[in-house]
């Protein structure tokens, strides 16, 4: 499987490729269907979609504002009422042009049944909204990637990597993450592989160590993009959407 990634000078380069992709993506899927549907990770995801840089991406596109047609779930939630300091929603709200209210926002709810319940639920509000949009596809999944090759909270080893397969759950949940707070939701190779367009964002020095573990560089790049091949079996490396386009930046990409 071969990867492209996308190298930003810094964060806010990123933020704004991050932007435009989602702006370019959002044009075609609400011609087409009405609205377009797209999924976000927590981590650093939600500040680098402040309502600026979307603002930004809009007004360089020359596309005028549609977030009002955008659908927004969730890629994974630690399972914390949506107030709470680890919660995902929090920071979408808080940081993330989700906090203008302008988009559809389906987040998991209060978190204070069992989580097996919640899983169910949010598993049955992601089908419904992936079926009114054809192929029950998400248009678009921003994903991260931790340190230790983790997407949302599909952890290296772990039982969830193999929920696999038609008849697989879109939602799944695990009380054991190694990445606090130990009780999430995540969504499922299913539907991430279905998505037709996995943005990944990575940025850092951190992330340098996993990326070269997980992929091997290859010739032939354009200018701007490291063409790779993933050789790693780490959880973030095993995603196989349509489309997939890895946005770093320099620090994390300088041990390939
Ligand atoms: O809820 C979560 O913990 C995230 O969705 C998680 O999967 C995140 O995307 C990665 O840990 C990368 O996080 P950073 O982007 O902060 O490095």
């Amino acid at each position: 499987m071969s990867a492209n990634l996308h190298v930003h000078p810094s964060k806010p380069a990123l933020a704004s490729a991050l932007c435009s992709a989602l702006v370019a993506a959002s044009v075609p899927a609400i011609a087409s269907r009405g609205k377009f549907t797209v999924a976000l990770s927590g981590g650093s995801i939600p500040k680098l979609l402040s309502p600026e840089n979307l603002a930004a991406a809009f007004e360089e596109a020359g596309v005028g504002e549609n977030v009002g047609d955008w659908v927004v779930l969730l890629a994974d939630e630690r399972y914390v009422s949506p107030f709470h300091e680890d919660s995902n929603e929090r920071a979408l709200r808080e940081d993330s042009f989700v906090g203008q209210r302008k988009a559809a926002f389906h987040g998991i709810g209060q978190a204070d049944g069992p989580v097996e319940e919640a899983a169910k639920s949010y598993a049955a509000l992601v089908d419904s909204v992936l079926a009114s949009n054809s192929a029950g596809s998400l248009d678009v999944c921003v994903l991260g990637m931790g340190e230790d090759g983790h997407t949302c909270s599909l952890f290296p080893d772990h039982p969830l990597l193999s929920v696999v397969g038609d008849d697989a759950p879109s939602v799944a949940y695990l009380t054991d993450s190694p990445k606090q707070p130990p009780t999430r939701l995540t969504l499922t190779y299913p539907v991430l592989n279905r998505s037709r367009l996995v943005l990944f964002c990575a940025a850092g020095e951190g992330k340098s160590e996993v990326f070269s573990k997980m992929m091997r560089k290859e010739e032939g790049g354009a200018e701007g993009v490291v063409k790779c091949e993933v050789v790693g079996d780490q959880p973030a490396g095993r995603v196989r959407a349509k489309e997939m386009r890895w946005l770093v930046d320099s620090g994390a990409v300088s041990k390939l």
